[in-house]
């Protein structure tokens, strides 16, 4: 079948010059003889065109060259279009394409997309918004908001943001339902993890994969800010799955639990972040799985 490839830049994600891209797509479509369109992003992330533009123009796969929060929005407008999704890995973090193997070069990553070896992959729903990446409540979200307030984007900026952001972190109050139980907690955050990672390899549930049917979540339970940061090193370092339980929750500052599906209250109105994006917070979440949600094009 021949193949369509729909290209979209985003102009404004991670740090890296987009200068030469549009140039450089053509060129190696022009000499890979494949057909193409080249769009930009748009700040809104509404896609919804996609769906009938994809059928009416044969369109085969969407190749994205942005960041986490662009794929989010793209993915969410063709998951039921029969397209592969591909990614130039040009955000700020990258999470969801280094947890899939995508390198960071923009020529390989576009010669991974032309070879087109697509595999399902997972995505999840949070009171009924796509997530592909990882989305959480509390001090990462804290981040993510000031972050999408800033300037500038990149991990210097994301760091600066997120070390103001802990000295001033406190702990909101949770209760956490699966697996027919029930937990309350006060904790920093609470990260819903399918990729491995928030970004830059910083791998917040290192046992993650964006195929196992598996949401990893991880949560940072009340502490001194010490041991706070010394635990999620560890995490981060060596953190292993284990049960979600009452016992667990009593010797571990970090609880860190797989499930297919869970409910959180959050009284306290911890804010949301959804893939990196800021997004309006709620008392309850609602949050489930959608295995083999879209075909991602992989190494
Ligand atoms: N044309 C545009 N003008 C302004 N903002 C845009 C445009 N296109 C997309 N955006 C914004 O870009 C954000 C998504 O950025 P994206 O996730 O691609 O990169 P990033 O945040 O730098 O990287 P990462 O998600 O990997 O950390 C969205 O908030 C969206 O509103």
């Amino acid at each position: 079948m021949n193949r369509k490839i729909l290209f979209f830049i985003n102009p404004v994600s991670g740090t890296k010059s987009k200068m030469d891209l549009e140039k450089k797509i053509i060129q190696k479509c022009e000499s890979n003889n494949i057909s193409f369109e080249i769009l930009f992003t748009s700040k809104e992330g509404n896609y919804n065109f996609l769906h009938d533009k994809t059928r009416d123009d044969g369109v085969t796969d969407i190749a994205i060259a942005g960041g986490d929060g662009s794929i989010r929005h793209i993915v969410s407008s063709v998951l039921n279009a029969n397209v592969n999704v591909g990614i130039i890995p040009l955000g700020s973090g990258n999470g969801l394409a280094r947890t899939a193997g995508i390198p960071n070069s923009v020529d390989k990553a576009i010669d991974i997309i032309f070879a087109g070896k697509s595999k399902c992959t997972d995505a999840f729903l949070i009171n009924n918004k796509l997530s592909v990446h990882v989305s959480g409540l509390g001090f990462d979200a804290k981040v993510a908001h000031d972050f999408s307030e800033g300037k500038t984007r990149g991990l210097h900026a994301y760091t600066k943001i997120a070390i103001k952001n802990f000295l001033s972190a406190k702990t909101y109050p949770f209760t956490i339902e699966a697996d027919e139980k029930k937990i309350n907690l006060d904790a920093f955050f609470i990260s819903i993890a399918n990729s491995n990672q928030f970004g830059n390899n910083f791998k917040v549930a290192p046992e993650a994969s964006i195929c196992d049917g598996l949401l990893d979540i991880v949560v940072l339970q009340k502490t001194n800010k010490t041991q706070a940061v010394l635990s999620f090193a560890q995490q981060i370092i060596s953190g292993k799955v284990h049960h979600f339980s009452k016992a667990e929750l009593q010797k571990k500052n970090i609880l860190y639990f797989q499930t297919n599906k869970l409910k959180i209250e959050n009284p306290g109105l911890a804010p949301l972040h959804i893939d990196g994006d800021p997004a309006e917070t709620s008392k309850e979440f609602s949050i489930e799985i959608l295995p083999s949600a879209y075909k991602l094009i992989q190494p």
